[in-house]
């Protein structure tokens, strides 16, 4: 089964398009975590507890684990997170030359971490992504036109043919899609681009970061970031983190407000994103 199937059947089950991001920024963490072992684990096993209803996906993004038992703890997070039936997309935004590539693609495995999907960065072109576009169960997301203030120095520069570089990147990425495991990274935060690259590429899933704490269009996201699938299930992903996971920092009533929050801000965001789909 491949990954956009799996994810497929994940939406239809609890009828949400919801990735929970799980970026754990230590400085961040509540005191009641913080103090025990291997606080981000316990941090995301937590916020798992209290969303995995309403999510189609966790999306843990590598920077948050690069350090110390970082590693430990996402091994943990994507363990608990599969023995909830929830896919796990590892943000590590990859891209390099063939024999790093195949030692990061390795992450992918049993015996790595795991994780049914990766991002990666389309920088380097095609054989720096080949090794996980080989891995033909797990899903690989392209970073096409990113969220960020600074994703148009690059990604909008207007080539020869007259098209955004970014409108480039959909088409080639499209062509990369031989194992059908190829999904787009299309920031919520320029709908309009949002909407120009569905029509470059109509079946490929986006993962629309950049609603919640990035301000992000909610509506443009889920309207351009699902692809109709054969299996009659729309499937694409629309990501908040710090949104979700943070949403208890005001509870200040103790453990189980804070994580309570965290639970209803996903559910929160699952039901405004259905009013859509
Ligand atoms: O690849 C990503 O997930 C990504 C791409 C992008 O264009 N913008 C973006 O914000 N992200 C990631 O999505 C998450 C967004 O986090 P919040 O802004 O807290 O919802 C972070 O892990 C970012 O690294």
């Amino acid at each position: 089964m491949t990954f956009f199937d799996r994810l497929a059947d994940r939406i239809e089950t609890v009828d949400s398009v919801v990735s929970v991001g799980l970026d754990p920024d230590p400085g961040r963490l509540p005191e009641h975590v913080a103090e025990a072992d291997l606080p981000r684990w316990q941090f995301n096993r937590r916020i798992i507890d209290a969303t995995h209803e309403h999510a189609a996906c966790y999306k843990p993004n590598a920077a948050f684990y690069e350090d110390g038992d970082g590693w430990r703890a996402l091994e943990e997070t994507i363990a608990y997170a599969h023995g909830k039936g929830v896919p796990v997309l590892l943000d590590a935004k990859r891209g390099d030359i063939g024999n790093t590539a195949r030692q990061y693609a390795s992450a992918l495995d049993s015996g790595g971490l795991d994780a049914d999907a990766i991002t990666v960065n389309p920088y380097m072109g095609r054989d720096s992504l080949e090794p996980f576009l080989q891995r033909e169960q797990k899903g690989v997301f392209v970073l096409c036109r990113t969220s960020n203030p600074g994703g148009a120095d690059l990604q909008n520069l207007e080539l020869d043919s007259g098209e955004p570089l970014y409108e480039r990147v959909a088409a080639v990425a499209d062509l990369w899609n031989a194992n059908g495991n190829v999904g787009l990274v299309v920031g919520a935060t320029n709908p309009e681009e949002l909407e120009a690259i569905r029509d470059v590429v109509p079946d490929i899933p986006f993962l629309v970061p950049g609603v919640g704490a990035q301000g992000g269009d909610a509506e443009a996201a889920v309207e351009h970031g699902l692809a109709d699938r054969s299996a009659g299930v729309d499937v694409g992903l629309v990501n908040s983190s710090r949104g979700i996971i943070f949403a208890g920092e005001d509870a200040q009533r103790g453990e189980q407000a804070y994580f309570r929050a965290a639970g209803q801000a996903a559910k929160q965001l699952k039901r405004r994103l259905n009013q859509f789909r």
